[in-house]
């Protein structure tokens, strides 16, 4: 994996995943386990709005010169690390809610999503199923211009529908 803030980041690494904290890992790494399983590469760092600003300004600038095409961005509680890395670029940026203790989520949901007009954030529902969508919407946007990626999306799709049984056991 890359330094994200060197600008290194590869073509073969289009995904930046960010969380703003290890204890968000738990949640992001379903965004992880998405995009492993559709052979996308992607880098995983813990970057945070509040903790550690300095490394949030030079990922976020330097997000598209390092390579990267899509970003999916997880926190908890006050979440203001995807609005904040959504501000500094405009690659697509994907926000996770991860689930709080204290108000189950409904803080992190409600600080990614009311974006102001002019600064979009892509938010996704909260938790394990966010940060999964998150790494499917990343897969979609990277198989408009990928065609073999477009065919393992297809893929992925209809073996999730082809494991739904019709009746319950
Ligand atoms: N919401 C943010 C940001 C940020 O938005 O920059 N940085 C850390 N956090 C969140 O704080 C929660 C608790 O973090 P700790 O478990 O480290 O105390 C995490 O869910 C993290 O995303």
């Amino acid at each position: 994996m890359s330094d994200l803030t060197a600008g290194t980041a590869a073509d073969h690494r289009p995904v930046a995943i960010i969380m703003g904290s290890q204890s968000d890992w738990e949640t992001m790494r379903h965004a992880a386990e998405t995009l492993d399983a559709l052979g996308i590469g992607h880098d995983c760092r813990i970057v945070s709005a509040h903790r550690t600003p300095d490394r949030m300004y030079a990922f976020a600038k330097g997000a598209r010169e390092a390579g990267y095409k899509v970003i999916i961005a997880g926190a908890g509680g006050a979440a203001h690390l995807p609005g904040m890395v959504a501000s500094l670029t405009t690659l697509p940026v994907f926000g996770v809610p991860v689930e709080s203790k204290a108000l189950s989520g409904l803080d992190s949901l409600y600080s990614i999503v009311q974006m102001p007009a002019g600064i979009p954030v892509g938010t996704l529902a909260i938790g394990k199923a966010g940060a999964t969508n998150a790494g499917l919407l990343a897969a979609a946007v990277l198989a408009l211009s990928d065609t073999a990626l477009a065919a393992r999306l297809d893929a992925w799709r209809a073996a999730r529908t082809a494991a739904v049984t019709e009746r319950p056991a």
